[in-house]
């Protein structure tokens, strides 16, 4: 299974996932991609494909084992194994991120946020460490921090990129609206709001055209 997969099949199967994982305990304990697709409203053929990407589990006219399914899919997401993480700016947004306890079950624990702001240095509301940045080395050597999550306003994100990567950072997940210039090596994956807002008014305008 060393494939490359692309990028909207990654973005499939953690909706497979949350759909398999909310099933109460006592659904059927096979489940097919057929059904799966169905409850989902996807086309059946790419749900097929997606699944027998991830996991050999598949049995002709039985489908999948539903929890080794969901197994199979969290051990490829690599949600099985921890990643530790560190957040940059304890802002707003930097605290309702640092405060959600979902990330765990993707395997994204963020251990402590950083903010240039001394002020705001302390515990956050979850219990997480807000720190000042000449923090930010020793944390990153000692646990060998290599996400960093960037929730600092644009004009700082650069700046706070570069720094993260002379830190040992290889993937950057950036909330800040702006493009960061990094080393091919460096992974960058942008939230930007602006972007999903304009397929979200796109596809609006398109079907208000019809009524
Ligand atoms: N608030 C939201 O709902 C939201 C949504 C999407 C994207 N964003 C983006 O996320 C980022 C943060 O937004 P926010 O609303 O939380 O802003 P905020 O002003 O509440 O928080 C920003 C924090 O970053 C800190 N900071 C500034 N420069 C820094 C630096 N060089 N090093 C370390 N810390 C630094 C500030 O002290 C502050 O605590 C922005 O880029 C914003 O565009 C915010």
């Amino acid at each position: 299974m060393a494939q490359k997969i692309s990028n909207s099949v990654l973005k499939r199967l953690p909706v497979y996932l949350s759909y398999l994982k909310s099933l109460p305990e006592d659904a059927p304990e096979n489940i097919s991609a057929t059904t799966l697709a169905a409850a989902l409203n996807m086309g059946e053929v790419q749900v097929r494909k997606d699944l027998a990407l991830v996991s050999d589990g598949g049995r002709p006219k039985i489908g999948y084992q539903r929890l080794g399914l969901v197994e199979d899919i969290e051990q490829f997401l690599g949600y099985d194994n921890t990643n530790d993480a560190v957040l940059i700016g304890a802002g707003k947004l930097g605290r309702a991120l640092l405060g959600y306890s979902g990330f765990s079950e993707y395997g994204l624990n963020i251990v402590a946020a950083f903010d240039s702001d001394a002020s705001v240095a302390g515990t956050d509301a979850s219990g997480k460490p807000v720190l000042p940045l000449s923090a930010l080395e020793d944390l990153c050597s000692r646990r060998k921090i290599l996400i960093g999550i960037l929730t600092v306003p644009a004009a700082a994100a650069q700046g706070v990129c570069d720094l993260l990567i002379r830190n040992g950072i290889k993937a950057i997940w950036n909330f800040a609206p702006t493009h960061l210039d990094v080393p091919p090596q460096i992974l960058v994956q942008n939230e930007n709001m602006a972007t999903s807002l304009a397929v979200l008014s796109k596809h609006l305008s398109a079907q208000m055209k019809g009524y």
